[in-house]
């Protein structure tokens, strides 16, 4: 292990950081891992500064290949670049992350944010390429914060569960707090993983068919890979058990708990002006439900928080966070408030005609609320790039916008609100 040859100061293989575990430069780990980062995608933004940067690194290395090709390509440095002092680098850093992207990108959907993505992936290979590897201990680390992440999940589907076969909560109120409180609490263990994520970086181009599988070696043992293990391993448990190959007492309460709501809208729609049921003991949740529930809103949740997960991590950006938060705290609250709560109903045709102005607003003031303050301890634990008042108007629009698509539009919550998200959220935050 030797000092890092850009910062002096971590000690990385390679000899040169590359946001994997650059720690301490400059004014603390967001910028310096940021700054690290860029080397390689600058390479594709068109910054001569780093482009010089990296050059002198494949000079220092003595790789006459890369050496000869980088000579072709780079233009001379830029003099001032090249005489940055350690308080103007940060913005260097900054104008370095910003990765060119169209509307009409952003518009491709789903593709667009994956192709994004896909640079993250390849710049995974390009590290592996310098010889930066990975850290066995780093790995360790991660399984064990990931192992305990996933004996929580168990205990805390337990808790309620069992709160509510024992009467003591509605069983509807339960599958609600569940729905609210697991991946936020997930959410907060991601600080506790190592930076042993993928940096920012090379173009797509770079990766090569042999490469993939170096992509995947890698993508496994990254903190983010490592970390989507545990909403991975829950949604192959709710498959499992969905299509009748295992028995799970998971899904048996899953299943319980939607029969509970269905049969709550059942009563409604029979008796308009009765009093709400009471499921206040397990004794009046007759139904067992349906199994393959789980195979609905439960695994589009757990894929949708892998996905999140995997793809967006802590950060530097606030993407994955704020997605699920949407599809978390802001569809759970309209859910639970809109049906403990007679507000009107938004004039809406068919099937939407349930959902009520109070269910909207309290999806609107909680996603809000917990999005800020998720921010707030990200950005103080050095992951997100953005503080919280930088951040806060731009949760707004991002917050009413994916309140409507929640309101509006058909499919499942917790698919179509996560994806508004992350569209959404990739045009409020540009940078990754
Ligand atoms: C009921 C759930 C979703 C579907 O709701 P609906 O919109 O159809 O009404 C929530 C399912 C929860 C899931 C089985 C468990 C998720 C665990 C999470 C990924 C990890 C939690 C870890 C933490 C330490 C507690
Ligand atoms: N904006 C909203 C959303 C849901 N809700 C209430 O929550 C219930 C379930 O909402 P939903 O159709 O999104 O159900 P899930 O698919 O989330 O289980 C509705 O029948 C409404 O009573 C609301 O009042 N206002």
């Amino acid at each position: 292990m030797a000092a890092c040859q850009h910062c002096g100061r971590c000690n990385v293989r390679a000899g040169f950081c590359v946001g994997l575990t650059c720690a301490g430069w400059c004014k603390g780990r967001v910028l310096a891992a940021q700054l690290c980062q860029t080397r390689t995608t600058c390479l594709r933004a068109g910054c001569a500064w780093s482009r010089h940067r990296l050059l002198e690194h494949e000079r220092a290395l003595g790789n006459r290949e890369v050496r000869d090709r980088c000579s072709r390509k780079l233009p001379t440095p830029l003099a001032t670049h090249d005489s940055l002092s350690c308080d103007a680098l940060p913005s260097v850093a900054h104008r370095c992350l910003r990765v060119p992207r169209t509307f009409a990108e952003v518009c491709s959907g789903l593709g667009g944010v994956l192709s994004l993505r896909s640079e993250v992936w390849a710049s995974a290979l390009e590290v592996e390429r310098l010889g930066a590897g990975r850290d066995s201990s780093l790995i360790t680390h991660d399984v064990v914060v990931a192992v305990l992440a996933l004996v929580g999940s168990y205990a805390w589907l337990k808790i309620w569960d069992w709160l509510a076969t024992n009467g003591y909560i509605e069983s509807t109120l339960s599958r609600k707090i569940v729905h609210i409180t697991s991946v936020p609490l997930f959410m907060l263990t991601w600080p506790f993983f190592s930076d042993n994520h993928f940096a920012t970086g090379a173009p797509i181009t770079d990766i090569s068919l042999q490469s993939w599988s170096t992509f995947l070696g890698l993508a496994l043992k990254s903190s983010q890979g490592i970390a989507a293990a545990v909403p991975a391993i829950l949604s192959a448990r709710l498959i499992l058990a969905g299509l009748g190959l295992s028995q799970d007492t998971l899904v048996n309460a899953l299943a319980r708990q939607k029969a509970a709501m269905h049969k709550w809208m059942q009563d409604q729609l029979d008796d308009r002006g009765a009093p709400r049921p009471s499921f206040a003991t397990n004794g009046t949740v007759l139904v067992q439900g349906d199994r393959r529930e789980a195979l609905q809103g439960p695994l589009y949740y757990c894929l949708a928080t892998t996905v999140c997960t995997f793809l967006f991590w802590r950060g530097p950006s606030p993407l994955g966070i704020l997605a699920l938060i949407q599809m978390c705290v802001g569809d759970g609250m309209a859910d639970l408030v809109g049906r403990r709560w007679r507000t009107p109903k938004w004039p809406l045709p068919g099937g939407l005609s349930r959902k009520t102005i109070g269910g909207t607003l309290a999806y609107v003031l909680s996603a809000f609320l917990i999005s800020c303050s998720y921010i707030a301890i990200f950005h103080a634990c050095g992951c997100v790039e953005t503080g919280v008042a930088a951040a806060a108007g731009r949760v707004a629009i991002l917050t009413v916008c994916c309140a409507a698509v929640e309101l509006l539009a058909p499919g499942d919550d917790n698919v179509t609100v996560p994806l508004a998200a992350c569209l959404i959220g990739s045009v409020l935050f540009p940078t990754i």
